[in-house]
This record gives C-alpha cells, sequence and structure tokens, in this order.
C-alpha cells in the first residue's frame, strides 16, 4: 500500500521530449481542453488525438474502450466533463454527478485496459475541498469536512476521479495523476446567461447592458464570497508542466493565488466592459462557498507559477468574447 507521499519518478522528465507520441485530449472544444490543445501544438506536438462529443461520446463505455484499444495513445488528459456554474450545478445534479463518473470512469479504466497509456491527467476542481476548509486550502483538506451544497454533486464524482487515479496507480501502477485548478476562465468559455460561472456572465451581461443602454445589471448573490481566478492559458501552462514534471498519488493545486471578491470582480468586469450604469445585488441568489483560495505552494515549489494577471486575462477575454460570440449573436 502506497502512502500519499509516496511518488514515483519514472515518467518525469519525458513528457516534452515525446511530441510525435499519440496524446488524447478530451474535451479539446471546451475552455479547457480548447487552451491544452493551443498549448500543445505551440510545442510542437504533432500527434493529437482528438474528438468532439458527436464522435465520441464518452458516457459510452463500450465505444471509449473501442477507441482506446484501437488508437493506442501514449497520453491522456481528461478535460472532458459536465461543467457548470453555482445555478447549473444545482439545478442539475443528476448530470453533475452521473455524467461526470460516467466520463471520467470509462476513460480512466479504457486508458489501463488499453495498455499503451504512460501518463494520464485528470482535472479536478477547488470544489473538491470542504465548505469551511482553512485558507489557503491545502491538498490535505481533501475529505477533512462537509461539502458546499450548491456543488457537492459535481465534488463526489471529482473526488471519485481522484480517488480512481490514485486506486490504479496502486494497484495497477498506471500513472494516472490529478490537478485541482481553481476558478478558470479564458476564451472559448461558456458565456450562457444562467449556467455559466460568474466571469463569462458579468462580462455578457454588463456588455449587453452597454450596448442596449441598460441603466443597471443584476449580479447575484451578496457580492462578499471571494474567489481566485486562473486564466486558462496559465492553467493550460501548469497541466503540460505537470504532465511533465509530475508522477505522485497526491492531487495538485493549480492556482493563481489571488483572490477577489466578487463585488471587486463585478467592478473590474464593469470597467473593463466600459458600462456606465449601477450594479444591484440580488441576494436571493446563493453565494456558495464564502472563501475558496487554494494553497499551491506545492506546484510553486516545484517551479510553477501563474503568470497572466486578472485585470490582463479579463481585457484578453473580454476582446475574444466581442469578436467570437457577441459579434455572431448580432448576426
Ligand atoms: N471552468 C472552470 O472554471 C473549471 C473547470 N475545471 C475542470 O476542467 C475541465 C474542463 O472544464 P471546462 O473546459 O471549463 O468545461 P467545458 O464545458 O468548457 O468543456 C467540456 C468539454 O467536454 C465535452 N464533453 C462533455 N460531455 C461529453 C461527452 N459525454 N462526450 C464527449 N465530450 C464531452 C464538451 O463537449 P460538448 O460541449 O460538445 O458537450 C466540452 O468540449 C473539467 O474537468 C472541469 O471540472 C476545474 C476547475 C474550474
Ligand atoms: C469552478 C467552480 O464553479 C462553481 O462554484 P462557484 O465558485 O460558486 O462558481 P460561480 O462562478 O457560479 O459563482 C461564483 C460566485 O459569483 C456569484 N455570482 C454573481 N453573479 C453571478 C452570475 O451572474 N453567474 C454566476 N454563475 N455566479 C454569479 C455567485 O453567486 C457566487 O457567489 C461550481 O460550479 C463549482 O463546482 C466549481 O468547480
Amino acid at each position: 500500500m502506497g502512502s500519499l507521499d509516496s511518488d514515483t519518478t519514472t515518467t518525469v522528465g519525458s513528457f516534452l521530449s515525446d511530441k510525435s507520441a499519440k496524446m488524447f485530449v478530451a474535451g479539446h472544444r471546451g475552455l479547457v481542453g480548447s487552451a491544452i490543445h493551443r498549448k500543445l501544438v505551440s510545442l510542437g506536438f504533432t500527434n493529437l488525438l482528438l474528438r468532439t462529443h458527436a464522435e465520441l461520446d464518452l458516457t459510452r463505455q463500450s465505444a471509449v474502450e473501442s477507441f482506446f484499444a484501437a488508437e493506442q495513445p501514449r497520453y491522456v488528459i481528461v478535460a472532458a466533463a459536465k461543467v457548470g456554474g453555482i445555478h447549473a450545478n444545482s439545478t442539475f445534479p443528476a448530470d453533475f454527478i452521473g455524467v461526470n463518473l460516467q466520463i471520467q470512469t470509462n476513460i480512466i479504466d479504457a486508458a489501463l485496459r488499453c495498455g499503451s497509456v504512460r501518463k494520464l491527467l485528470f482535472l479536478g476542481s477547488s470544489c473538491i475541498y470542504p465548505k469551511l476548509a482553512p485558507q489557503p486550502i491545502p491538498e490535505s483538506a481533501l475529505l477533512s469536512g462537509p461539502l458546499e451544497p450548491t456543488n457537492e454533486w459535481y465534488a463526489v464524482a471529482k473526488i471519485a476521479g481522484i480517488k480512481m487515479c490514485q486506486a490504479y496507480r496502486l494497484q495497477h501502477g498506471l500513472d494516472a495523476i490529478s490537478a485541482m485548478p481553481t476558478n478558470l476562465y479564458g476564451p472559448f468559455d461558456n458565456f450562457h446567461p444562467e449556467n455559466s460561472h460568474v466571469l463569462p456572465a458579468l462580462i455578457r451581461r454588463f456588455h449587453e447592458a452597454k450596448v442596449s443602454g441598460a441603466k443597471e445589471v443584476v449580479v447575484w448573490g451578496t457580492g462578499s464570497p471571494l474567489r481566485e481566478f486562473l486564466h486558462v492559458d496559465d492553467l493550460a501552462d501548469g497541466v503540460v508542466f505537470l504532465m511533465d514534471r509530475y508522477s505522485g498519488l497526491e492531487h495538485v493545486n493549480l492556482g493563481s493565488g489571488k483572490e477577489v471578491s466578487i463585488k471587486e470582480l463585478a467592478e473590474m468586469v464593469k470597467e473593463v466592459v466600459g458600462f456606465r450604469g449601477k450594479l444591484v445585488w440580488d441576494a436571493t441568489k446563493p453565494d456558495g462557498t464564502p472563501r475558496k483560495l487554494m494553497d499551491s505552494s506545492k506546484l510553486a515549489g516545484m517551479g510553477w507559477e501563474a503568470k497572466i494577471s486578472l485585470k490582463d486575462g479579463l481585457v484578453n477575454t473580454y476582446k475574444w468574447y466581442v469578436e467570437h460570440v457577441a459579434k455572431q449573436q448580432q448576426q
């Protein structure tokens, strides 16, 4: 039986020199998967294995098994999942637990069975930690207290993913690692008015209010919760870093180390978008967990840190939204 400290180092340092190896990036059209795809292409990886949801439904076990058996990938990054903000998590609990358990279980198990996978990275989320975890939240806070009720279904699925990677490493020697990103944002985010996360939701709401000349914008909750945001290009950089540098049983936090209140975030988005009206708080909407700052010192100790400031990331994401989402909606 291994311990959480018993890191193996068999594959460390070989990923970045293996650029022609076949690599499956599951969910490559999403926020995270598309950023990882861009990063891998920019680094010169030449043999990326990509399937849209329509081409391969990852909830279908036999389809996933056949795909892995036929394609024999050497590396796997699991960025496909059912994802959404606080409202979507509370409204669709069955999807958030069921779809996520199916996708991750099918992929991790097929990765073992096909026999070709040298390394797999599973993406969890900071919501795996207890609602009232110590701040900043260390990796060791996992399973130390009750979860935040608005996303417990999703969190339980993600915790199962971490445990499955650990179990497959311990029993079968599969080099499966887990990264726990903080709240992410950037190009190719989901800008749905209700089901998205706060940052893309506010970009859209402020932009539409600016264009329509509205006097006010409604923001959910009290504005007091604190959140840590990481630009998805930083996340992709961190994922590649872990694929190359880390091989261990314990999951690794991946954050920016900087937090803002939702009120501060709303003021920043308002300024970046150029909306001149006022903010109105809808306190009937849930705040969710009060604070969620991760302790990313384990990753920092390996030599990685985030580079993109929230201000720069917001400017970049708003520009992308205007060019790719708002313009399409006008046509
Ligand atoms: N966004 C965030 O703030 C955070 C995200 N994460 C994690 O990062 C990972 C990626 O999230 P993110 O990029 O934001 O999510 P997105 O919703 O942007 O992307 C998810 C991708 O998975 C695909 N997918 C979903 N279901 C299936 C399926 N059954 N078969 C095949 N493909 C499927 C989606 O395709 P389609 O749209 O066609 O269904 C989409 O391309 C997740 O594990 C998430 O938990 C962690 C922390 C924060
Ligand atoms: C990444 C993470 O994301 C989720 O957890 P969350 O951090 O609570 O995410 P959120 O972005 O939806 O909200 C953050 C805060 O912002 C407030 N808020 C204001 N106005 C809007 C608004 O318009 N939309 C949304 N969504 N939130 C708003 C909202 O009330 C809350 O206080 C989970 O899916 C979880 O599973 C997970 O992994």
